[in-house]
């Protein structure tokens, strides 16, 4: 269900505050399925807190966000935990996939971790690493794959149990710029033809180009930007 504008996900005057810090001073949001939104603005302007407060990690101090219909800052903390679980999906900047295990076994975990048999766990995980072009890597530990490459794993992951909503932050910070833009092609296209929506936050304007609208957060507040294509 989305809202009546047809928004996914809708956040409305959040605040949030650490200590006597405001990290978000009545900060809106909003993204339609299969919309990728860059979230902009220098270190420290809220960028992570407004991505932590949408992925339902971070409970605001005040506002509304709406994920398809359901408000986020009312539900329990086991709600949430399962929200986060079943209908969203995560990329870091770095330090996110197990290093004991494969890259299969790590693109494998959400689905195992939902109950899903090894086998059928493994084969959809081997189908997403095909379209990340990361396959043959299905044997080697992270530590033995390149940073692109493991950016692109876990890509792989974090689409693996099909997710309604894809948050990265910072996914390509890592990365030198080829790789970051390979990455994000490969992750932007993935997202579309899945109809996810994305959350990315980034300081990058050359990453936040692969995004069809811009959010621009200082201070803690935000504001749409119209795209200068
Ligand atoms: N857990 C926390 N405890 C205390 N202060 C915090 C915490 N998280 C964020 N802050 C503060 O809130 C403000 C916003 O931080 P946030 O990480 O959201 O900014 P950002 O735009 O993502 O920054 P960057 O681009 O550097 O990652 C900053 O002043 C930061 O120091």
């Amino acid at each position: 269900m989305t809202s009546p504008d047809g928004s996914l996900l809708v956040a409305r005057e959040l605040r949030k505050s650490y200590g006597p810090t405001a990290a978000l001073d009545d900060a809106a949001f909003s993204v339609h399925p299969g919309e990728v939104v860059a979230v902009m603005g220098p270190s420290g302007s809220g960028k992570s807190t407004l991505l932590h407060c949408l992925a339902g990690i971070v409970r605001p101090d005040s506002g509304s966000i709406t994920y398809a219909g359901r408000e986020l800052t009312t539900m329990s903390d086991s709600e949430r935990s399962a929200l986060r679980r079943g209908e969203f999906g995560f990329v870091f900047q770095f330090g996110q996939l197990v290093p004991e295990l494969t890259c299969v076994e790590n693109v494998a975990l959400p689905l195992r971790l939902n109950g899903t048999g090894r086998k059928e766990a493994e084969r959809a995980a081997l189908a997403w690493m095909e379209r990340l072009e990361v396959d043959d890597l299905r044997r080697k530990r992270p530590g033995q794959v390149s940073g692109g490459q493991g950016q692109r794993v876990a890509v792989a992951r974090a689409l693996v149990t099909g997710p309604r909503v894809l948050f990265a932050d910072e996914p390509t910070g890592a990365l030198d710029s080829l790789n970051g833009e390979r990455v994000m092609e490969l992750l932007t296209d993935a997202a579309r033809s899945t109809n996810a929506a994305v959350v990315l936050v980034t300081h990058e304007a050359r990453v936040a180009a692969w995004s069809d609208r811009e959010i621009v957060v200082r201070d803690g507040r935000s504001r749409d930007m119209e795209r200068i294509a």
